[in-house]
C-alpha cells in the first residue's frame, strides 16, 4: 500500500474495531486484546491509553465529568502532545507556553519558536480533533514549569484547524508500512486561546484571578500517563518477542543444513548447540517478560489504589520499575527481534518471513515513552537515592528490599560447587543481588569522590546504566522465581518453566560474565560451571521448543510468516509468496526495453567489431 492507502486502511480497521467494541460489547482487557489483534499502530493507541488516562490522571473530577463520556464515546478523539522539535527526554526544557491573560480568563497558547512545535505525538498529524498538550504555564510573567492542558485542535464540522493552528503529518518512518499507519504530527500554536477551565487542575490550579495555586500532591504525578504506558510497553514486548521467537523456532526445526551421512537426512539447524544458545534465552525471555509484565500490572494497580487515597509512598519505586523494566524489556526485544532474523538465514531477510516488518514496527518502543538510556538513568538515581540512605534506619522495601541486607551482600561468596547447584533459586538470586548490589555501591561510592554530585553523575553515567540494567534483571530473575513458586496447571509445565527460567538467568550471567568477575560475584570456575549447566538446560528443552512457543498460541494470520508456519510447509509457500510479487506479473520486466535491450545490444555490436 501505499502511505496514504495505509494510513486510510488503518483508519478503516480502527473505526471497525471500535464498532466490534461497541457491538459485542467487549470489556476494557479485551478491548486491549482487539486493538492488539488489529496489529497496527493507530490513533486509537494514543486516545485510549494517553488522552483518556492523562484526562483521569490530572484532571478535576469536573474536568473529568465534562471531558470522560466524551473521549468514552469517541466524540472527541485525543491525542498526547507532549515531545516538541527541540526537547523530547527534557520535559522540564518543553518550550510552548501557555499565558494566564486575566482580561479575558483564557490561556494564550504560543509556539515561540521553530524548536517548540510539537513534533512526534501519534493521531496528531491528520486525525485527532483534541489533544492534551504540554506547555509552560505563565502567570503574570512568572514561570512555573510545564503543565497539561486539554486543546481543541480541529473544526468538529468539517476537520480543519482552528485559526491559530498549523498542524500536519512529520513523514515517512522507518520501514516500509510498519509505524507509518500511525499520523505522527507537527503543531505550532499562534497566540491560540483556550479556556482556563481547560488547563488539568487536579495538580495545581490558576484561579480566575490568575493567582497560581499548587497542590499537596507530588509534581511527579504530571508524569503519570507515562508509568502507565510504560508498565503496558513491558507485556507488549512478551507479546513482541513470543512472535519472533515463535517463527524462528519454528523454522530451526524445519530447516536442515550439513550432516548428512551417506546421502541421510542433514542436521535440522535447531539441533547446533549455536543455533540453541542464540534461540533458547530469547524463548526463555519471551516467559521472563510475561510473568515480569504481570507482576508489574499488579504494582501499577496497586500503586494507582495508593495515590487515590493520596499515598504517594510508593510512586518512586513504581517509576523506577516502570521506566527500568520498560527500558530493558524493550532493548533485549528489539535486539531479539533481530536475532530471529539472522537464526532465519537467508530467508529471515524476505518481507514474507514477517520480521522485517516486526522489528521495523517494534525498533521505536527503545524510543517512544522515554528513551531506553534515559529511563535508566532514572533508575541508577532511584538506586543511588536508596544506597545513601542504607544505614539511616529507613530500611529499602519492595525490588530494593535486597540493599537492607548489604553487610552480607557486599561480602558473602557464592557457594556454587557443582553445575546443578545453579538449578538452587536461592543460590542463583543471591548470585545476582550481590552483583547488582555491589555495582551501585561501586558507583555511589565512586560518586562520593566528586565534589559536586551533579558533575560525577555525569562523568559515571556509562556505570550508572550498567547498575540499573544489573537491578532490572535482578528483578525479571525474581519474578520467574516467584512465578515458579506459585501454583502452576498443567502436568510437566512447572518443569519446562524451570527449564527457561535457568536458562534467563544463566545466559545473563554468560552475557554479563565481566560484570559478574568484576564484582567478586562469581568465579571463573563457577562461570564455567553456569555454561555446563546452561547445555545441559539447552539439551532438556530441545524436544519440547516447538511446544513451548506453539503455547502461545498465534494463528498463521497474526504471525503473517511463512517461515512461522505451523505446519511447516515452508518450502511451496515461499515459492507462492515469490510469485506473487508484482515483478513477476510479466515474464520480461518493464523497463527491459528502455535500459536491458540496448545495453545488451551495445555489447554485442562491440563483440562483432
Ligand atoms: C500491540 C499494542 C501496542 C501498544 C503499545 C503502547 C501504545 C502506546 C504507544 C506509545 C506512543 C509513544 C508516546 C510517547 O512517547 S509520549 C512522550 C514520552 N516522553 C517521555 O517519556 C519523556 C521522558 N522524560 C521524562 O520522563 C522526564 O523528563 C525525566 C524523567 C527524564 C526527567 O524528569 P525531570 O526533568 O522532572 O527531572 P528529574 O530527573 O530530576 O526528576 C525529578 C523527580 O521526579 C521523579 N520522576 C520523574 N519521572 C517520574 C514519573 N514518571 N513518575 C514519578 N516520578 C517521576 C524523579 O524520580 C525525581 O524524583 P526525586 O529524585 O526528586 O525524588
Ligand atoms: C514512533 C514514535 C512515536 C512517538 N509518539 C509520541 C507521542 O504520541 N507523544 C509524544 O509526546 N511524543 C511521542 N514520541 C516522542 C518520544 O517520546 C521521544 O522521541 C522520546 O521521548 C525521546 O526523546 P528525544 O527524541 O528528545 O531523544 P533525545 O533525548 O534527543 O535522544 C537522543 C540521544 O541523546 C541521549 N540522551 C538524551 N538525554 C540524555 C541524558 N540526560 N543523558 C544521557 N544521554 C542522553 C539519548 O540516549 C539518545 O541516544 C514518539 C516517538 C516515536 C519514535
Amino acid at each position: 500500500m501505499t502511505r496514504k492507502e495505509l494510513f486510510k486502511n488503518t483508519l478503516r480497521k480502527s473505526v471497525h474495531a471500535w464498532k466490534l467494541i461497541n457491538e459485542l460489547p467487549l470489556s476494557d482487557d479485551e478491548s486491549l486484546m482487539l486493538r492488539h489483534f488489529m496489529d497496527q499502530p493507530g490513533f486509537l493507541d494514543l486516545h485510549w491509553r494517553m488522552f483518556v488516562p492523562a484526562i483521569k490522571g490530572q484532571g478535576t473530577e469536573e474536568q473529568k465529568q465534562k471531558w470522560l463520556p466524551l473521549a468514552n464515546k469517541m466524540q472527541i478523539i485525543g491525542c498526547y502532545a507532549q515531545t516538541e522539535l527541540g526537547h523530547g527526554s527534557n520535559v522540564q526544557g518543553l518550550e510552548t507556553t501557555a499565558t494566564f491573560d486575566p482580561q479575558t480568563d483564557q490561556f494564550i497558547l504560543h509556539s515561540p519558536t521553530q524548536t517548540s512545535s510539537k513534533w512526534w505525538p501519534g493521531g496528531l498529524g491528520k486525525v485527532s480533533t483534541h489533544a492534551v498538550i504540554y506547555a509552560r504555564l505563565i502567570t503574570d510573567g512568572k514561570d512555573h514549569g510545564v503543565h497539561g492542558f486539554i486543546v481543541q485542535l480541529r473544526n468538529m464540522d468539517d476537520h480543519s484547524p482552528l485559526p491559530g493552528i498549523t498542524i500536519g503529518d512529520i513523514g515517512v518512518k522507518f520501514g516500509n508500512g510498519a509505524y507509518n499507519s500511525m499520523d505522527n504530527g507537527f503543531l505550532m500554536f499562534d497566540k491560540f486561546c483556550i479556556p482556563r477551565d481547560q488547563m488539568l487542575m487536579r495538580l495545581s490550579k490558576v484561579t480566575r484571578e490568575g493567582k497560581y495555586v499548587p497542590s499537596d500532591v507530588p509534581r511527579q504525578l504530571m508524569y503519570g500517563t507515562m508509568v502507565s504506558v510504560r508498565q503496558t510497553i513491558v507485556s507488549n514486548a512478551s507479546i513482541a518477542m513470543a512472535r519472533a521467537v515463535c517463527i524462528a523456532t519454528r523454522y530451526s526445526a524445519v530447516r536442515r543444513q550439513f550432516g548428512s551421512q551417506n546421502g541421510g537426512i542433514e542436521t535440522q539447524v535447531i539441533d547446533y548447540k549455536t543455533q540453541q544458545n542464540r534461540l533458547f534465552p530469547l524463548l526463555a525471555s519471551a516467559y521472563a517478560f510475561r510473568f515480569v509484565g504481570e507482576w508489574l500490572k499488579w504494582l501499577y494497580t496497586d500503586v494507582t489504589q495508593r495515590l487515590e487515597a493520596s499515598d504517594f509512598a510508593t510512586l518512586p519505586e513504581a517509576h523506577a520499575c516502570t521506566a527500568g523494566l520498560k527500558s530493558m524489556t524493550t532493548s533485549a526485544t528489539s535486539d531479539g527481534i533481530e536475532e530471529c532474523r539472522k537464526l532465519c538465514g537467508g530467508h529471515g531477510y524476505l518481507w514474507c518471513s514477517g520480521l522485517p516488518e516486526l522489528f521495523a514496527v517494534y525498533v521505536p518502543a527503545c524510543t517512544y515513552e522515554g528513551d531506553n538510556v534515559v529511563l535508566q538513568l532514572q533508575v541508577a538515581r532511584f538506586l543511588m537515592k536508596t544506597v545513601s540512605q542504607l544505614g539511616s534506619g529507613k530500611a529499602p522495601a519492595g525490588t530494593t528490599a535486597y540493599m537492607g541486607r548489604a553487610k552480607h551482600l557486599l561480602q558473602c561468596r557464592s557457594s556454587i560447587r557443582k553445575a546443578e547447584d545453579w538449578l538452587n533459586p536461592a543460590m542463583v538470586l543471591e548470585t545476582f543481588e550481590a552483583r547488582a548490589l555491589r555495582m551501585a555501591v561501586s558507583c555511589a561510592n565512586n560518586l562520593s569522590k566528586f565534589e559536586n554530585q551533579e558533575q560525577g553523575f555525569s562523568e559515571l553515567l556509562a556505570d550508572l546504566v550498567e547498575a540499573a540494567i544489573a537491578h532490572c534483571q535482578l528483578i525479571v530473575v525474581s519474578k520467574f522465581i516467584v512465578k515458579l513458586e506459585g501454583e502452576i496447571k498443567g502436568k510437566g509445565v512447572k518443569n519446562q518453566l524451570k527449564n527457561l527460567c535457568y536458562i534467563y538467568a544463566l545466559h545473563l550471567i554468560h552475557k554479563h560474565l565481566g560484570d559478574f568477575l568484576s564484582t567478586n560475584s562469581i568465579t571463573s570456575e563457577q562461570a564455567s560451571l553456569a555454561n555446563h549447566q546452561l547445555r545441559s538446560l539447552y539439551t532438556q528443552v530441545r524436544p519440547n521448543a516447538v511446544a513451548l512457543v506453539d503455547a502461545f498460541d498465534y494463528t498463521d494470520h497474526y504471525l503473517g510468516s511463512v517461515l512461522g508456519r505451523y505446519d511447516g510447509n515452508v518450502y511451496p509457500k515461499l515459492f507462492e509468496e515469490a510469485l506473487k510479487d508484482p515483478l513477476n506479473d510479466t515474464v520480461v520486466p518493464d523497463g527491459y526495453h528502455e535500459y536491458i535491450r540496448p545495453l545488451i545490444k551495445q555489447h554485442l555490436r562491440s563483440a562483432r567489431l
